[in-house]
């Protein structure tokens, strides 16, 4: 495998297996990742495969790297499937590319990972593009001099009352004056058609004229907000209001520096040093999709070799100090926006967002609407997070797998992080998953698996010897629907194929024995649910953004929904509001909405913010997922309305309606 070798010797049939998947982890990288790999030999190697997204801890990794030579530095970027590793000599880095290529590691949960190491120029941070500032963001040192500074600042006069047209409020965590437009923190917007008298102050007129002519900025703005932050102030993770804003945010660092947070939905957090004068722009990328905020604190941690200078604070912890918080105070200018917003990122968009499809639907779709909103486009969201907590196979499902004849082709339809996968390695497997995340993830594990709809899956009718369709036929939303994604386990099949399928069970204690579901119902931080049946829907909408809210924390939660469904034998009420359901706790409806609580950073990645104070971590955001829980026989009445099957097993497992059918 030595790169410069591979010409003179022909390959076994092995080394040709591990040159092809050599070469797709290095497709893998560039296309996916935009990390270009070279094929002479370098200090550094990207490790693809083992990474911390993969559950494998940097010990781990170290240990077999080292086995090679001596580990200069070992790059390990949050939530991703690899790692660059430099070593002190070009002859130690050659060593692990001939030496660890195809090297089988077991990972922290116990499964089996494949590495491939591939040369790379540099093992930076900047050249996997993970020092980058988020996409669209911009910081501009020394924008005004001191006397503008000083100028500005004193033209805040923050003694005048309340009653001042101009309105100024002491939030919980800072001071904040409007001019142009005031600013509601109640629902996150401003009043279009109620600008404030006055405008803008003068003093900042001539300064955004000479922005827009060095082209600093693009539009003239139309709103200010000043904040003044004391040390120990801050303000939350948030994305200001599409439908309130332009595309391009500015502001405006004064008196003192400070440390802002950039998140990404997908947990990655940015921390961004301010330098006092200068201008923070966002645009893009950086103001739509992600949240920005100000961790409450005195001190921040910065960078010692940097100074004050603009840019990311890296988690270089060789490079770190503190840096005690003066009294800031920002000018945040903004361009009221007159229409809906219509940027690239629907997800978070209130202008974008539908009308809350979050009740029982009517039609067929509607129901599509639901399982699109509150199914597909929430696994998509939560799929790195989701598949760090799938882990364990469970027994029935491994057995069954286990029983099946060698050789025989076995579909998992919705086969998420692909944890069933490899479970007997004697079987054909291939996977499908609605979504692209999870099936990526399942690639990564080196898995067969593709996108597609459960009712419509590509595979030609009768070719499979065994499907599996686990936790899948609840997301569907009408029985209709249920019924369909059934037959189509069913065509799959050949005669005499069988399938196992789970679904979630309405019935949480069974045989006056709980099921685990119920039993993890622990109140230690982290675990605790705190969304009660009674969330409105419009909460609910807030909620399923990621931090989209509020940018001071008063916000009430009204009751509206107030459905309660009288169990199994009940149909469900035309026009029902779905209700959210308390995780850890017994169903009362059978069709409701599970909270899933987003963590950043899933596993052992976190960032560690080595000084900052405890419990300031945000909780991350929630998101909804809908489910139709079945009761006991439902799934089995509903299989018999397949037509060629006979039912072979049908029973309950932890918390699960379980069936076994044949074709015939
Ligand atoms: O203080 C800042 O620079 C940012 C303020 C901000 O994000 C806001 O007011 O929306
Ligand atoms: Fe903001
Ligand atoms: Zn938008």
């Amino acid at each position: 495998m030595d790169s410069n070798h591979q010409s003179n010797y022909k390959l076994s049939k092995t080394e040709k297996k591990l040159l092809r998947k050599q070469i797709k982890a290095r497709h893998t990288l560039l296309r996916h990742e935009g990390i270009e790999t070279v094929s002479y030999a370098t200090q550094s190697l990207i490790v693809a495969n083992g990474g911390l997204g993969n559950q494998v801890s940097r010990n781990q990794l170290l240990l077999v790297l080292e086995e090679c030579g001596l580990v200069d530095a070992l790059l390990m970027p949050p939530n991703k499937p690899y790692s660059c590793v430099r070593y002190t000599t070009v002859e130690e880095s050659k060593k692990a590319y001939d030496t660890l290529n195809g090297r089988e590691i077991v990972d922290d949960l116990g499964q089996k990972i494949i590495l491939y190491l591939n040369f790379v120029e540099k093992a930076q941070w900047k050249e996997l593009g993970l020092q980058a500032l988020p996409p669209g963001l911009k910081v501009i040192e020394e924008i005004i001099s001191s006397e503008d500074e000083k100028m500005l600042l004193e033209s805040v006069n923050w003694t005048e009352d309340t009653d001042n047209q101009n309105f100024q409020k002491s939030l919980k965590h800072r001071r904040v004056k409007h001019f142009g437009y005031e600013f509601h923190y109640d629902n996150n917007n401003v009043d279009k058609d109620k600008p404030l008298p006055g405008g803008l102050p003068d003093i900042c007129e001539s300064i955004l004229e000479k922005w827009l002519k060095a082209g600093f900025i693009k539009h003239k703005p139309d709103q200010l907000t000043i904040n003044q932050y004391e040390p120990g102030h801050g303000i939350p993770a948030h994305i200001d209001t599409h439908s309130a804003f332009e595309d391009e945010i500015v502001s405006l660092s004064l008196g003192s520096e400070i440390v802002m947070d950039f998140k990404h939905p997908d947990g990655m957090t940015v921390p961004v040093m301010l330098p006092r004068r200068s201008l923070l722009v966002m645009t893009g990328e950086s103001r739509y999709l992600w949240t920005h905020g100000i961790t409450p604190r005195k001190f921040d941690t910065v960078q010692a070799s940097k100074g004050h200078k603009s840019g990311i604070i890296t988690s270089d912890v060789e490079d770190l100090t503190l840096n005690k918080r003066g009294i800031r105070t920002s000018f945040t200018f903004r361009k009221v926006r007159q229409t809906p917003c219509n940027c690239s990122y629907p997800l978070v968009c209130d202008s974008q967002m539908k009308e809350a499809p979050a009740s029982f639907p009517e039609s067929d779709k509607q129901a599509l609407q639901l399982e699109q909103d509150y199914v597909h486009r929430v696994y998509e969201e939560i799929a790195r997070h989701f598949s760090s907590t799938r882990h364990t196979p469970w027994p029935h499902i491994v057995e069954f797998l286990k029983a099946l004849p060698s050789g025989s082709l076995v579909a998992d339809i919705g086969c998420g992080n692909g944890k069933y996968l490899g479970i007997n390695k004697e079987l054909y497997m291939i996977g499908c998953d609605h979504s692209q995340n999870l099936v990526d993830i399942c690639r990564e594990r080196q898995y067969e698996a593709f996108v597609c709809d459960a009712l419509a899956v590509p595979i030609r009718s009768g070719s499979c010897d065994a499907c599996i369709s686990i936790a899948v036929i609840h997301h569907f939303a009408t029985a209709e629907r249920r019924v369909a994604a059934l037959q189509e386990l069913v065509r799959l099949l050949r005669p005499g194929g069988k399938a196992l399928i789970y679904v979630w069970a309405m019935e949480q204690e069974y045989n006056k024995k709980k099921s685990k579901y119920l039993r993890e119902n622990r109140t230690s931080q982290g675990l605790k649910e705190e969304i009660s049946n009674d969330t409105s829907v419009q909460e609910l909408l807030v909620k399923q953004l990621p931090n989209v809210g509020n940018q001071d924390s008063a916000h009430s939660v009204s009751s509206i929904n107030d459905f309660q469904d009288g169990g199994c034998n009940s149909r469900n009420v035309a026009n029902s509001k779905l209700p959210i359901h308390t995780n850890r706790t017994s169903f009362h409806s059978q069709d409701l909405l599970v909270p899933w609580h987003l963590k950043e950073n899933p596993g052992k990645d976190k960032r560690v913010e080595p000084f900052g104070p405890l419990g300031s971590r945000d909780p991350g955001p929630v998101f909804h997922r809908y489910y139709h829980v079945f009761c006991e026989g439902e799934l089995e009445a509903a299989c018999q309305t397949l037509s060629n099957i006979s039912i072979l097993q049908s029973y309950y497992d932890q918390g699960n309606w379980c069936v076994i059918l044949q074709k015939v």
